[in-house]
């Protein structure tokens, strides 16, 4: 059925028009919508019958905001007149400034341009729980129509930067107690009780009051000023490297200073300027790409419905097992952790009971939640339990044999129709189910650490893994608040197995003589959250020399050895886990640089002997950053060529959230189109000729390069999907 978009107006014989914003799902404010009001209000205000005003959304939301698809087409074209002409056109001069009053009935959520429209009406009425916030600058941008002016008069100075700077939204309740919501009713009533709001304005029984006019919740200009120091204090800190929260400081201040109008006026001139912007670019592409994931072809498009999963066991209550199942118990899933014996269960059932006490101690879940969400959890030592649970999850650790022999016991004890998954980060598929009948439920699901926080869920499909098996592990994910990707499988799936050449080319620069703090700190001025070093000393470098072996196994030829893992590990630093690695780590401190870690970094420069004419190489913090992260977007070139994932934007995505690459540049693909394939082409040769094949252009990156086309460019590829 075709989706209706369109602005209608009803007059009641109450003499209130209402107008009502239709576009599914979400209403948003998409061309036609904002010529539909402009047109609407502009009648409105014209028609002598109607006195006032109600404006709502249809089917229980308001709105969520401007229409996002308008940026990506101003971002294809750099075409900036496909932006209309909305904050003083229409919201200031024919809604604002209307001589009739304008009421806003708030349903569902008010987003973005949403709430902007809201506060530009003279006053809401919400019902309860509806989601209000303005988010823009999670895309890069800052409110475009009027919100940077708005806001702050209606909840305060200190509020509104917070709410916005941080682009979190509140509920109507919170709404109600600041002043931004005017009336909370229940969902049935918020329009009766609308046009009546609306009328009593227009008789003068309840105040006309202009959002924009307003003065009383500003405070005196020192106190606006003390606000926005420590406003640009937080912006420096939570993003060092975007412009918006800087520029979206600045245009509150102009309103401040010289009036809200003036406000208004700066806030279009540096909105146009943002919009143009890489990290816009960047984030709206996220944005983007991250809804698309839900989209898997023969999956999600066949007609198929996820099954309910209730109950789910999960196997292994280590690190990953325990945060798996306090994830599913935070959805209200109930979970039977097995574990070998007594003393194992005891502690995964403590971990489990320890990641509940530090969300609760973060303010991030009530006691009474965490409560409930452990009433549904059990520890066993046997299958009994299994034989009523809709999935299982094995959390092992990542030996062949032991897992085979799980699956094998798994698939006789369970029903039919259970769903067995495991959480293998490197092991195939194939192999872990090879000893099995039931090759069409088995899947990966590859949880990052900690699982109960990591917002990535990586789901393997091997090629017998049923299409419905697929769907309800992306329904699971989705209850448990997980992004989930599905990807092809292959050792290390796709974020393990594109980042593998991170930490060895960071390996290989310090062999080559250059200072891997500096490493560290280039790469996270870059704008990932940890370098190569420190991620290492997270993990633990058992671990490193753990999966090594698997990886060289198929990727060997393009692999850096370097020694310094095992030389560390003989030192007895195996990092982050106890207290020593290349960091220092003591409790309650920041990790140090451990100097004394150099006597290692020496002596494995003295083995592998790769300094040329035995001196320290030389280069540019920018020769760091290409080092480092054009091998890994080779990686991701053959991770495309063999279609392990189903688009380019998946393994964005899966970057992003996976390995916290910054979403402002858009994930690694993205970046690395920003960047040119050419480039990364010529780069990459020039290296390989002079520190051998670990640098080698795969040969998706040299055709790209050679055909001028981007690496996101869909291709018809060997999909192993
Ligand atoms: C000059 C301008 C000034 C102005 O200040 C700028 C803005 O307002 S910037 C905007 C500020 N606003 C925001 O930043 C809000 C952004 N949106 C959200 O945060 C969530 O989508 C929302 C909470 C609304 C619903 O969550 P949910 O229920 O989990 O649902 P879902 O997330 O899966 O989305 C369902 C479908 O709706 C689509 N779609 C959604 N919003 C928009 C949009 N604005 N536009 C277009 N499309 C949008 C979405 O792509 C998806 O499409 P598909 O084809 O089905 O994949």
């Amino acid at each position: 059925m075709a989706k209706k978009i369109g602005v209608t107006m009803e007059v009641g014989n109450d003499g209130v028009a209402v107008i009502t914003i239709s576009n599914p799902p979400v209403n948003s404010l998409a061309s036609p919508i904002i010529s539909g009001l402009k047109e609407k209000f502009r009648d409105a205000n014209q028609r002598i019958d109607v006195k006032a005003i109600v404006l709502i959304g249809n089917n229980g939301r308001f709105s969520g905001g401007f229409d996002i698809n308008v940026f990506q087409q101003v971002h294809k074209t750099g075409d900036l007149s496909l932006m209309p002409e909305v904050s003083v056109e229409l919201v200031c001069n024919l809604m604002e400034d209307s001589r009739k009053p304008l009421v806003a009935a708030v349903e569902g959520l008010a987003l973005g341009g949403g709430l902007e429209l809201a506060m530009a009406c003279h006053a809401r009425v919400a019902a309860p729980k509806a989601q209000l916030g303005l988010p823009e600058l999670t895309l890069g941008v800052i409110p475009g129509f009027g919100g940077t002016q708005r806001l702050p008069r209606l909840v305060g100075l200190a509020k509104a930067t917070d709410m916005i700077l941080l682009s979190k939204s509140i509920s109507s309740e919170e709404g109600q107690k600041l002043g931004l919501i005017d009336a909370l009713v229940p969902p049935g009533d918020v329009l009766s009780t609308s046009r009546k709001w609306a009328l009593d304005i227009a008789e003068g029984r309840k105040p006309f009051l202009r959002s924009l006019h307003r003065t009383d919740k500003i405070g005196s200009l020192s106190e606006a000023r003390a606000i926005l120091k420590t406003s640009r204090q937080l912006a420096k800190k939570i993003a060092p490297n975007m412009p918006q929260h800087h520029a979206c400081i600045e245009v509150i201040e102009e309103g401040i200073i010289h009036g809200g109008y003036s406000g208004v006026l700066k806030e279009a001139e540096v909105f146009k300027q943002l919009v143009l912007s890489d990290t816009a670019k960047g984030l709206v592409h996220v944005f983007f790409a991250q809804r698309a994931t839900s989209k898997v072809p023969n999956v999600t498009d066949v007609g198929l419905k996820p099954r309910p999963i209730k109950k789910v066991a999960v196997i292994g209550g280590g690190l990953m097992g325990s945060g798996i199942a306090t994830a599913l118990l935070l959805s209200n899933i109930r979970v039977v952790l097995k574990e070998i014996n007594s003393e194992y269960l005891m502690k995964g059932i403590k971990s489990v009971e320890a990641n509940m006490k530090g969300l609760v101690s973060r303010g991030k879940l009530t006691q009474d939640k965490a409560g409930k969400a452990l009433s549904l959890f059990k520890g066993v030592l046997d299958y009994t339990e299994f034989k009523d649970v809709d999935m299982v999850i094995e959390a092992v650790i990542e030996n062949i044999q032991l897992k085979q022999n799980i699956f094998k016991e798994i698939e006789k004890v369970c029903s039919p129709h259970c769903i067995l998954a495991s959480n293998t980060s490197t092991i195939d598929l194939d192999v872990i189910g090879e000893k099995t009948n039931s090759k069409d439920r088995i899947v990966g699901a590859h949880f990052f650490s900690p699982a109960h926080l990591m917002p990535l869920l990586e789901i393997v499909r091997s090629k017998n893994t049923s299409a419905q098996v697929i769907l309800d592990l992306m329904a699971v994910g989705k209850a448990i608040k997980k992004v989930p990707v599905v990807v092809g499988n292959c050792i290390g799936f796709a974020v393990n197995r594109t980042f593998f050449p991170y930490s060895q080319a960071a390996h290989m620069l310090a062999n080559l003589g250059v200072d891997l703090f500096r490493i560290d700190s280039v790469i996270t001025s870059f704008g990932l959250p940890l370098g190569p070093f420190q991620l290492g000393d997270l993990a633990g470098h058992g671990i490193g020399l753990a999966v090594g072996p698997i990886y060289a196994k198929v990727y060997g030829d393009r692999m850096f050895r370097s020694p310094m893992t095992e030389l560390l590990l003989k030192s007895g630093r195996n990092g982050k886990i106890n207290g020593k690695g290349y960091y220092i780590y003591e409790k309650g401190s920041k990790p140090k640089p451990d100097p004394s870690v150099l006597s290692v970094v020496e002596e494995s420069r003295k083995l592998t002997n790769i300094m040329p004419g035995g001196k320290p190489i030389s280069v540019s913090d920018k020769e760091i950053v290409e080092m480092i992260l054009f091998p890994v977007v080779n990686e991701a070139c053959r991770v495309l060529d063999e279609g392990v994932v189903i688009r380019a934007s998946d393994l964005d995505i899966a970057s992003v959230l996976g390995m916290s690459f910054p979403s402002y540049r858009g994930g690694i693909v993205f970046w690395a189109d920003t960047v040119g394939p050419k480039y990364i082409y010529e780069r990459l040769k020039r290296l390989s000729e002079t520190y051998g094949s670990f640098f080698k252009p795969s040969r998706y990156l040299e055709e790209r390069a050679m055909n001028g086309m981007l690496l996101s460019e869909s291709k018809s590829s060997r999909s192993r999907l």
